[in-house]
């Protein structure tokens, strides 16, 4: 049975819970529970600190894990990230009280608290900055400044409010951005390799969350066109591959379905609008499969789990016979 690591608290758990659920996956519902099975899917969910999750795929205890982009670089473990998931991000950055007015130079010779000093010695050797100190801390990482354990910080930030209530700055570049993601093992010469029917599990998983990702990038489009108009139209609607053009019955007139990035769709529907276009509706995507490569902003990082002989190619371009177009 595949075995998958899912983060049990923080800012990844209720996500990452959501997004297992929308791909069909029995989850938890009391938050207590370290572990569920999913017998009708076959798989084994184990509810673990993100932060050790990295390190149980890598030693191959479990098969598959979801955490953060950062945690991942911040753990030694040898994993793959092989799918991007679109939430959890934030940006790890330096950051100090706002009237010293620092910039990243000025962190030679000082204190840097930090949860995560890997990633800060790494960054720091690379800037050539010599440090005084990194201080390991476990959260709470603002306040270090004020109670004169650290002159600097390294902190995750994502909305920045935390550093403003402390009245911290930050300095320099991000030192990273960081998501959710999925990792997988980055097998070593003394581990087995997966059995087949684990790769085609490992497959099958990282497959129905791709169709979550880009199914929430995206909404579908109907809407009814004037035939005189419809190449202006199929323009502003190009879908994923082609928009589905069906007849209507009423002379003169066709209707359309495609997908269209969620972050664009009110200005595609104004337009359609303006071209004459009426009954324009949208509606909300769970899921999908069949994503065409290249397409949804999911990257499919370095090392993703190569699809088993028997398993069907991503490239299968079946979206239009599923009437799936975008755009
Ligand atoms: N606002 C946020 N605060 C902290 N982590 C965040 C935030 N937004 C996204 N993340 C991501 O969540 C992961 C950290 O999760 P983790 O559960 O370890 O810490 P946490 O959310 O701070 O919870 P805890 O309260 O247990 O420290 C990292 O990948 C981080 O980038
Ligand atoms: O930019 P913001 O939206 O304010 O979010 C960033 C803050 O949230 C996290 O802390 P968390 O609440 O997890 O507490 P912790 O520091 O104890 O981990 C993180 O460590 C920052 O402190
Ligand atoms: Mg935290």
């Amino acid at each position: 049975m595949l075995r998958v690591a899912v983060p049990n608290k923080g800012s990844l758990a209720e996500e990452a819970s959501r997004m297992l659920r929308d791909a069909g996956y029995r989850q938890r519902s009391d938050n207590r529970d370290l572990s569920l099975t999913d017998d009708a899917n076959g798989v084994q969910f184990f509810y673990l600190r993100p932060k050790d999750i990295a390190t149980y795929v890598s030693e191959g205890q479990l098969h598959l894990g979801i955490t953060g982009h950062d945690l991942t670089e911040e753990s030694s473990a040898s994993v793959n990230e092989v799918l991007e998931l679109g939430f959890g991000q934030s940006q790890f950055r330096y950051a100090a009280p706002q009237a010293h007015g620092w910039t990243v130079q000025d962190l030679a010779g000082k204190r840097i608290a930090t949860s995560f000093p890997r990633l800060v010695r790494a960054n720091l050797a690379q800037q050539r900055i010599a440090a005084k100190d990194v201080i390991r801390l476990d959260g709470a990482v603002e306040v270090s400044i004020e109670l004169e354990v650290a002159d600097a910080i390294a902190d995750v930030v994502s909305t920045g409010r935390t550093l403003a209530q402390h009245g911290l700055a930050t300095i320099g570049d991000p030192i990273l951005s960081s998501q959710a993601v999925i990792v997988d093992r980055n097998a070593k010469f003394d581990q087995q390799p997966d059995p087949g029917d684990i790769m085609k599990s490992k497959y099958r998983f990282v497959e129905r969350l791709r169709g979550v990702v880009f199914a929430r990038q995206y909404v579908m489009l109907d809407y009814d066109c004037p035939e005189q108009v419809q190449d202006e139209a199929v323009r502003v609607t190009p879908g994923v591959q082609a928009p589905t053009v069906a007849p209507l019955s009423l002379d003169g007139w066709v209707a359309v379905r495609a997908m269209v990035r969620r972050s664009r769709v009110n200005d595609v529907m104004d337009e359609l609008a303006d071209l004459g276009c009426t009954g324009i509706v949208t509606a909300s995507l769970q899921s999908c499969r069949a994503v065409l490569p290249g397409h949804g902003g999911v990257s499919s990082m370095p090392g993703a789990t190569p699809p088993p002989a028997e398993a069907p190619s991503t490239s299968d371009p079946t979206a239009s016979q599923l009437g799936v177009a975008g755009g």
